[in-house]
């Protein structure tokens, strides 16, 4: 799919999607504990529904509810079959494979696109150790894992990515690990992992001390309960979307986000800060934020824990007065694009100077040119290409642009219905 964003002025209200993160988490949760689980707000970005697929094909079901919930019903992990596809999600594969592997059988887990590439040694190493044992691709898709896992004292590097603490901590509840602890030496993206105690909290499943995230402990006995409750969960409104939104609002227009929780753990709630210190004219309340144009001048951020801020906070930096420095660039090396080099192209055919300093990203704001742009196969940069777009000096082409149903499938339309001028070609 083409797309092509016309220089445009935006107005009016948005309610910002669900987030892919709490809705991945849900399912998993709602996959290891017995009962009944009612979802409100549910995704329906591609990796939620990679997600309800595993829970699926892991023995849940999944219905439908009139009201627009998806209604979860599990006995545990019990697979039918010996495969599960986890689509194109980094999160799917990594919470999911030590999920799978609470099965005492052979299972193959794979999945699609830049997954296949994307760094999964972790298991390689860490797997045996549980007991469980495995053969991956050299270190990539698919791995072939026989369980059951086996919850034991471990240290592992949390430094490439949280999705793999994430995963384990899940595994261990449903597990029932009893005094037992993982350590975890480096960990980056640490509010995903508080949006996972969360869940995991809201599932009432065992709940892990948290040693200022150098080790999760699980005190003897902590079993679930195991009972009739049914459990209701509604999905977050997801920060790292929204933060397009309200980018695209701080360059091009005045306009009002619904549903972002400024309590939430997400940690793409710190796009805030950005828009906060580059004096976008904002307002945030509890269940909505007005945001529109100031004078907008660069700013200095940390994007080590919230790596997933980078695009939308470069289409940010290239709309202000100066240079703006984002730290945080070796993060980005193995997302769904090599994300620092695929900025750097896709803003630098745009006419925005981005520099890479070892972990710094410089990006020099000046006058956005409309230009043949490209996703590179990755949501994120094609999001960044159409915001960036709102405030070119003519149109912005952008192949690939379906790649966006990966977290945010309504992205376009919700642009449009801001006013965004934008046209869509097969
Ligand atoms: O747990 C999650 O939901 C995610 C964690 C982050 O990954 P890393 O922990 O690899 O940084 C983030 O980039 C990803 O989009 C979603
Ligand atoms: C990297 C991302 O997701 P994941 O790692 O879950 O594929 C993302 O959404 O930008």
């Amino acid at each position: 799919m083409q797309v092509t964003v016309q220089p445009s002025v935006i107005k009016g209200n948005i309610v910002a999607p669900a987030s892919k993160s709490s809705m991945q988490r849900a399912c998993a949760a709602a996959l290891v504990r017995k009962g009944k689980s009612i979802i409100y707000n549910p995704g329906i970005s591609n990796d939620d529904k990679a997600a309800l697929q595993v829970i699926e094909a892991l023995g849940a079901t999944v219905l439908s509810g009139s009201d627009g919930s998806i209604i979860i019903n599990s006995n545990g992990v019990n697979a039918a079959g010996s495969q599960v596809n986890n689509g194109e999600s980094g999160l799917g594969i990594r919470m999911f494979a030590p999920i799978v592997a609470l099965n005492n059988k052979t299972m193959v887990i794979n999945g699609e696109g830049s997954l296949l590439t994307r760094p999964m040694d972790f298991f390689d190493s860490i797997f045996p150790q549980l007991g469980i044992t495995i053969s991956s691709n050299n270190g990539k898709l698919p791995l072939v894992v026989t369980g059951p896992l086996q919850p034991r004292n471990i240290i592992i590097d949390g430094s490439l990515s949280s999705q793999f603490l994430t995963g384990l901590l899940m595994a261990y509840a449903a597990a029932g690990a009893s005094d037992v602890s993982i350590e975890v030496i480096n960990l980056k993206s640490k509010p995903y992992v508080d949006l996972t105690l969360k869940v995991m909290h809201d599932f009432a499943l065992p709940v892990p001390k948290n040693n200022n995230y150098t080790s999760f402990y699980f005190p003897a006995n902590a079993f679930a309960a195991e009972n009739d409750t049914t459990i209701t969960y509604t999905v977050e409104s997801d920060w790292s979307g929204g933060a397009f939104l309200l980018v695209a609002g701080a360059i091009a227009g005045n306009i009002t986000v619904k549903g972002l929780d400024p309590q939430s753990t997400q940690a793409d709630k710190a796009c805030l800060q950005a828009l906060i210190d580059c004096k976008a004219n904002i307002s945030i309340q509890d269940s909505q934020i007005e945001i529109g144009p100031g004078k907008l001048t660069a700013f200095h951020f940390d994007a080590n824990d919230c790596p997933d801020l980078f695009p939308p906070l470069a289409a940010l930096a290239a709309c202000c007065e100066g240079t703006s420095v984002i730290e945080g660039v070796h993060r980005l090396t193995h997302k769904e694009s090599n994300r620092a080099l695929t900025i750097q192209d896709e803003l630098g055919k745009m006419g925005i100077s981005v520099e890479l300093q070892d972990n710094l990203m410089l990006i020099k704001g000046g006058p956005l040119k409309g230009a043949h742009t490209h996703s590179r196969h990755d949501h994120r940069i094609a999001m960044m290409c159409a915001v960036a777009g709102l405030r070119a000096d003519g149109p912005t082409i952008i192949d690939d642009a379906q790649a966006v149903g990966k977290s945010y499938p309504n992205f376009f339309e919700h642009i449009q219905e801001l006013g965004a001028i934008v046209a869509t070609t097969a």
